[in-house]
């Protein structure tokens, strides 16, 4: 798919914005903070239901502004869609399709894009939660129906931490306790399916991971993913880990996880095992890349990462290739890498640049450019 028109409202530092887009690479350039990674994050959003640079929505709303809109004409096989999310800042967001209201988180199913920013260098640093939002967000992608499953976990696990603190202030009574046992086999119902939906993609990953990387960094070693479960007793020594267990259904796992840690559940009052606590252990050359891999490396690494869940949008989903969006990547990479990144991308149906610097990005990105100013989309360069 490609976006052929993109419009905002009072979207981050834009009053308005009307853009035309067409298939192919579009470079957007312009000083820093005139508005570039605003543009692409609003695409972005459309797709994820989130920025990857905050966590709120608030701040995605213009400064004095009530609310936000994002509109968007797709083309996907000929067809052409329209587009739309309303981010209030008193009030639920809203989204439409085609101009007909639809849930909103609904929208990802219409959408595909993978966007790469700086920020991702937190794929490989940062904690885990980065991790399984990057997992999760590819997976409602490819399977729009888990963001119910999602947001339903989340709920339970709400529901069941408040259980049990209230169990640690007064003590743990009968009727609670049958309560807490509802809310466990909700829980494992709900969370072995996320955890199976991972540990698979996971899988799927591993392959475009080792292509993309070393597409980018032309190495003999290669960049591995391997899933850590809570629920697998990383945190009580006792409890055997998965590859010692592989015939043992998630579910009986989760359960025998949650018998493990009921005391110190109640002493902490907390859910202390399942899909909200996992992680995925990201290997370089046989190490974590995690405390040990170079800036370079964990930046490459982030990279493949997110050309890897490209090539997988690419490959299953019925949407078609996804929109490619690299946000100021071009700076940080050294001739012979801009020139293999260029090289990797080629052949995407769209792909959505931003750069600072004109001179950064290889000629074959730029053939068509769009300046960007001041919240503004202007024709020509700008200079001051
Ligand atoms: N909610 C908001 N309301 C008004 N302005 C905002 C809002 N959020 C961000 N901005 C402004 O948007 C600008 C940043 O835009 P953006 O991040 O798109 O910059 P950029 O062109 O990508 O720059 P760089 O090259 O430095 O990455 C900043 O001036 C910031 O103050």
């Amino acid at each position: 798919m490609h976006v052929t028109h993109l419009s905002l409202t009072d979207y981050r530092n834009y009053a308005t914005a009307e853009i035309d887009l067409s298939a192919g690479a579009t470079l957007l350039v312009g000083r820093n903070g005139q508005g570039k990674t605003n543009l692409v994050e609003a695409i972005g959003y459309l797709s994820t239901l989130g920025s990857h640079r905050v966590s709120s929505d608030q701040a995605l709303i213009r400064a004095g502004a009530e609310a936000a809109i994002i509109r968007a004409r797709l083309q996907h096989a000929g067809r052409e869609l329209l587009v739309e999310v309303q981010l209030n800042r008193g009030a639920a967001n809203r989204a439409q399709v085609n101009r007909s209201p639809i849930k909103t988180r609904e929208l990802p199913r219409y959408c595909h894009s993978v966007l790469f920013a700086p920020e991702d260098l937190a794929l490989v640093r940062g904690e885990p939660g980065v991790r399984r939002r990057f997992l999760d967000e590819l997976l409602v992608q490819q399977t729009p129906r888990l963001a119910g499953v999602m947001s339903d976990y989340d709920r339970v696990l709400r529901q069941r931490n408040t259980l049990l603190k209230s169990a640690r202030s007064s003590g743990l009574r009968e009727a609670q306790l049958s309560t807490l046992e509802i809310w466990d086999e909700r829980l494992v119902t709900l969370g072995s399916e996320i955890i199976d939906e991972r540990s698979a993609l996971v899988a799927e990953l591993a392959e475009p991971l080792r292509v993309a990387y070393r597409g980018i960094v032309d190495a003999d070693h290669g960049p591995a993913l391997v899933p850590l479960l809570s629920i697998d007793g990383r945190e009580s020594a006792d409890v055997p880990v998965v590859s010692e267990i592989p015939a043992i259904p998630t579910a009986d796992r989760f359960r025998a996880a949650l018998a493990n840690q009921r005391r110190a559940e109640l002493d902490r009052g907390v859910t202390l095992a399942g899909p909200h606590r996992d992680d995925v252990l990201l290997e370089l050359n046989g190490l974590p890349a995690k405390g040990y891999a170079s800036h370079g490396e964990s930046w490459s690494f982030a990279l493949a990462l997110k050309l890897a869940s490209a090539e997988l949008l690419r490959r299953d989903s019925a949407g078609g290739d996804p929109v490619l969006i690299l946000d100021d990547v071009f700076a940080e990479l050294d001739r012979r890498r801009r020139e293999s990144l260029a090289a990797a991308i080629t052949g995407y149906e769209q792909v959505l640049i931003t750069a600072a610097v004109l001179e950064d990005v290889p000629d074959a990105l730029a053939e068509r450019v769009v300046h960007i100013h001041r919240g503004e989309i202007v024709d020509g360069p700008r200079d001051e």
